[in-house]
């Protein structure tokens, strides 16, 4: 794309002076999601042999080249740090299961911890949640595999004693800790004993953008809305610092606002450890990206209720 113009705020691309996408050699500086998957498509179609270094890992850009070589494209490496592209002139249909969502599984694990439960899910790929499995059990969680694609998280008191033991994160590309747990693994961290470090590696600002709330900052709106419930949390630059359950403290019910489905769904898992009724508001941030929590969290024996219809029905 040679002398993008950028015209009311809009960038208009053309591709080799109109003749159509030719491959070629990119290293990207970053392992970012959505630039590999953007250009493993581009190159499934543009001419000639593309070839991308330093790509994303993720098990969502695994099964987005699953599904393109499916549709007739040619991808080898998918999962590693390279990717080899030989572009085709045409694509064609194809079916598609899409892997099961390692987020979402995550955040129930979660819920199962926070809540001192024990949750049995199916289906999930373990090894796509190995860093959560690593750090729940450093929690003191027991962790069961039962078959390929179902786990069992037991957070009961008979198992783990009173409390489950603070750990530290630090979010990193897949498979390291996935940025979109970090919120919901600090609500947990904050009714754990112990101090717990979290570092936000991955999105600069979820950290560091807006201490002070110079302008919108996720993190920094979370830890606000989750001290609101009782937590104590400190911000430094990208670096969290919660203060687990002393004797005595708590967290307790308030009325708070979602500003991201990740910290959104955070404040549910707080909610859920909170004594007394919590009030979400904002909640279509959360219904994006979690299909009728509401319902599966009341299947789970949830006091839970929609007070506001889905925004946009899935
Ligand atoms: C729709 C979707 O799939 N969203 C996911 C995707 O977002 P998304 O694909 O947008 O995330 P990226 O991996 O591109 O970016 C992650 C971070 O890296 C920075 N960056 C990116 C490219 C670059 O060249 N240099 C650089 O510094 C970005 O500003 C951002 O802070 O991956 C994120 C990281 O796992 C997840 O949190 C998102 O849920
Ligand atoms: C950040 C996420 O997605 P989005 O970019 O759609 O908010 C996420 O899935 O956690």
């Amino acid at each position: 794309m040679n002398g993008t113009p950028k015209r009311d705020g809009k960038v208009q691309a053309n591709a080799a002076n109109g003749k159509g996408l030719v491959g070629g050699r990119f290293l990207l500086d970053y392992p970012s999601v959505g630039a590999t998957e953007t250009l493993m498509m581009a190159a499934s179609l543009a001419d000639g042999i593309t070839v991308l270094s330093n790509v994303a890992k993720e098990p969502e850009v695994v099964d987005l080249a699953r599904f393109l070589i499916d549709s007739g494209a040619s991808i080898e490496g998918a999962g590693s740090d390279n990717l080899v592209i030989r572009g085709k002139s045409q694509l064609h249909g194809s079916e598609c299961v899409i892997t099961p969502d390692r987020i979402e599984a995550g955040t129930f694990m979660l819920a199962a911890a926070i809540t001192h439960s024990c949750i049995s899910m199916s289906p999930v790929i373990p090894s796509h949640i190995s860093c959560l499995i690593d750090k729940l059990s450093e929690a003191g969680c027991k962790i069961s595999q039962f078959n390929q694609h179902t786990l069992e998280v037991s957070a009961v008191p008979t198992y783990i004693g009173d409390n489950l033991k603070g750990f530290d994160i630090r979010t990193s590309p897949f498979p390291g800790f996935p940025t979109d747990l970090q919120p919901q693994a600090m609500a947990l961290l904050a009714t754990c004993t112990g101090s717990s470090l979290v570092v936000e590696s991955v999105f600069d600002k979820r950290m560091s953008h807006a201490i002070g709330l110079v302008s919108f900052c996720p993190l920094i709106w979370i830890v606000r809305e989750l001290q609101k419930l009782g937590a104590r949390i400190q911000v430094c630059g990208r670096t969290a610092l919660v203060f687990g359950k002393d004797k005595g403290s708590s967290l307790h019910g308030s009325r708070v606002f979602a500003s991201d489905l990740r910290g959104g769904v955070s404040l549910v898992l707080a909610g859920l450890a909170a004594e007394g009724t919590t009030e979400i508001n904002n909640i279509a941030h959360i219904d994006r990206g979690y299909e009728n929590i509401d319902r599966k969290l009341q299947h789970l024996g949830v006091d839970i209720q929609r007070l506001t219809p889905v925004a946009c029905p899935l």
